[in-house]
């Protein structure tokens, strides 16, 4: 029996990004046909899976897309592209506005004018701005601090609005803190420039950067550090894979679930825990906080772990830190 001729293609918007190509990955693995759309802005046309079908071009040219959906059988579309830097977003709002709200908006209206039943959101944890309380559970209020969040948010509703209004049912995933690689070394976060912790301390550790800043030591925290939920990139592939299954068996359902393990580490113990790796200390420089950054941010993630099959099995920073440092080492 062939189980990939069984299921449908799946359309991975955003696949040679990060976390879209590990998705892609997870997909193919589970035996889905993948095509990857990527207009290459920031990702890599060499993290797209060989066994994807790649297509170069941008989510909102409804021909393009529509001719992708027609010509594959696209049941699903999981939307991961876009543009991802905090800071930037408050220095070009506009930016984020068209690439993530108004392309998404396009996307979804060339899916919906094409019958595609299932859609699947890259939200974020930053669409809950700076909770009251931790963990954060989805039916708090999301009031984003800043254009990044927003624009997400944005998203989010219109899939709401949408669904309520045709046939198509969508889950939006709240990724908190992404990181890692793929456990088999098949892809990793290539971003240039990155700014995400992890990254910028691993690139520090094999000698890339100097040192790494540490954005605040008066946070009310335990260590005085920022504490975040970071959650394995090869667990977050596969709750994707749940996910789509869910959209597929319930068909009249939609769903916005935290992407979490319900657990926090400050930036202090994430130094550490690479220190430990790689059993050589990077140079910390302390300094003044980085506006917007909430005290600490952890997912609670009952409502994931009730709705889908999905259970974490690469949560445990050592592991996240051991596979972002192979990653890096590759990159050389
Ligand atoms: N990295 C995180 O910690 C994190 C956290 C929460 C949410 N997210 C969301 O996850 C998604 C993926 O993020 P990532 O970290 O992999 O970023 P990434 O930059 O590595 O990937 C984004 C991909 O989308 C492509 N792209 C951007 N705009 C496009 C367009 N208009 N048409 C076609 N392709 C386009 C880029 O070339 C890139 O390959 C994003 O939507 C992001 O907002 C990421
Ligand atoms: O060089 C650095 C980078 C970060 N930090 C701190 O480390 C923590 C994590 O920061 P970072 O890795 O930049 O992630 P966040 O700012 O928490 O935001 C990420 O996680 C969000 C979900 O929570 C996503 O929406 C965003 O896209 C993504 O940037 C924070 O306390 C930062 O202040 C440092 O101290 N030094």
């Amino acid at each position: 029996m062939n189980e990939t001729s069984e299921k449908p293609a799946v359309l991975v918007t955003g696949g040679a990004g990060y976390i879209g190509s590990h998705a892609a990955l997870a997909l193919l693995d589970a035996g889905w046909p993948v095509i990857v759309l990527d207009n290459l802005v920031t990702g890599f046309r060499s993290a797209v899976p060989e066994r994807a079908t790649f297509a170069k071009g941008d989510v909102a040219d409804a021909a393009l897309v529509g001719g992708l959906i027609e010509n594959h059988g696209i049941k699903a579309i999981m939307h991961f592209a876009g543009s991802v830097v905090v800071p930037e977003s408050v220095e070009d709002p506009l930016k984020y506005y068209d690439n993530n709200t108004a392309k998404s908006r396009a996307l979804i209206e060339t899916a919906v004018s094409l019958g595609v039943p299932h859609f699947i959101f890259s939200s974020t944890a930053a669409t809950y701005g700076v909770p009251d309380t931790i963990p954060v559970r989805e039916d708090m209020p999301t009031v984003p601090i800043n254009p990044y969040g927003r624009s997400k948010l944005m998203t989010e509703w219109m899939l709401r609005d949408t669904a309520a209004a045709h046939p198509i049912n969508y889950c939006a995933l709240r990724y908190f803190n992404v990181a890692g690689a793929d456990p088999e070394g098949r892809s990793g976060q290539s971003t240039a420039g990155a700014t995400h912790l992890i990254k910028v301390a691993v690139e520090a550790a094999l000698g890339k950067r100097e040192s790494v800043a540490v954005y605040g030591t008066d946070y009310d925290t335990p260590d005085g550090t920022g504490v975040r939920d970071y959650i394995h990139v090869g667990d977050l592939a596969a709750a994707h894979v749940h996910a789509l299954e869910k959209l597929i068996a319930d068909p009249a359902e939609s769903y916005t679930l935290n992407c979490g393990y319900g657990r926090g580490f400050s930036v202090l113990e994430v130094l550490d825990a690479i220190d430990r790796a790689t059993n050589k200390p990077i140079k910390r420089v302390m300094e003044a906080r980085r506006a917007g950054d909430p005290d600490a941010l952890t997912a609670d993630n009952s409502a994931i772990l009730e709705t889908l099959p999905w259970r974490p099995k690469l949560d445990d920073l050592d592991t996240i830190v051991a596979h972002a440092l192979a990653w890096e080492r590759r990159l050389d």
